[in-house]
């Protein structure tokens, strides 16, 4: 296959890629949570955790310890998708023993990524969520290039320093080689409300910066997440956002939704 020769997902209507300029700031949280709540609203959704670096949807799904179904179709091995709160999931972390770290050269994961989506049975998608690795790698870039997008979503916290790389990661998407339409930003751990003290917001990592970068790269400020300590206790646990006391935090995600369809 030619580098750049376009992967076709019959089925699949729109992908879109969940990435960050810097790793940590809740990128596989957003991802997972946004194709659940897709699902929730009647949405055929995939979700692809393409981060190699630390895939992390098996975990968030608690579905790490199963692996996709291969079956021969034409002479072809195939997969079919793991599925869990109505949504086909595929990870390369699948394929990789649980805490071994993973030191893959660019081609060969960029090979890796390009076969769970060209081998998977994905039947029909309204959406297909992916969770790219943080940055703006060769991994990313290969990905882009041989995917049709319907458009990227940012994710960043609202510290200067992760507005400053989803900034290059932007300009990396939007650049006129690439052309991948910006759907918006996600600002992540936006405030922190106490448990004690449900009525007050603590912007502890400052207020407001995510809507102007939204401006400034001309995009959309798609939702903010509160910053709810239950949220990484859930994702240990393997459940989303659904599943908390606190509804905060779906109801965020719900908004997302609204912006994005
Ligand atoms: N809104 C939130 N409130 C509380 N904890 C959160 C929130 N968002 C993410 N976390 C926690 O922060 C940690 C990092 O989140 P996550 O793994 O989603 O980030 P990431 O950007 O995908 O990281 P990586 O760079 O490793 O891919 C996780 O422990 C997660 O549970």
């Amino acid at each position: 296959m030619n580098a750049f020769e376009k992967i076709s997902l019959p089925g699949v209507k729109k992908i879109i890629v969940v990435a960050s300029g810097k790793g940590g700031v809740g990128k596989s949280t957003i991802s997972s949570n946004l194709a659940v709540a897709l699902a929730r609203q009647g949405f055929k959704v995939a979700l692809t955790d393409a981060d190699i670096y630390g895939p992390s949807v098996p975990r968030m799904f608690g579905i790490e310890h199963l692996k996709p179904e291969v079956h021969t179709e034409d002479g072809k091995e195939v997969m079919t998708p793991v599925e869990k709160f109505g949504v086909k999931i595929m990870s390369i972390g699948f394929f990789i023993e649980r805490n071994q770290g993973l030191i893959w050269r660019g081609p060969m994961a960029a090979n890796a990524i390009t076969q769970l989506f060209e081998n998977t049975r994905w039947g029909d998608i309204d959406y297909m969520i992916v969770d790219f690795p943080p940055g703006t790698g060769d991994i990313q870039l290969t990905t882009v290039q041989k995917l049709d997008l319907h458009g990227v979503i940012l994710v960043t916290t609202p510290q200067e320093i992760a507005m400053n790389d989803a900034r290059k990661a932007a300009s990396m998407f939007t650049n006129h080689e690439l052309n991948v339409p910006l759907l918006g930003i996600v600002e992540n751990m936006s405030w922190f409300t106490p448990l004690q003290h449900p009525g007050e917001k603590y912007f502890i990592f400052g207020q407001g910066g995510a809507a102007l970068l939204a401006s400034e790269l001309k995009t959309t400020l798609l939702g903010q997440i509160p910053l709810v300590a239950e949220v990484g206790e859930a994702a240990e646990k393997g459940l989303p956002v659904y599943n908390l006391h606190d509804q905060s935090v779906s109801n965020a995600f719900e908004k997302v939704v609204e912006m994005l369809i």
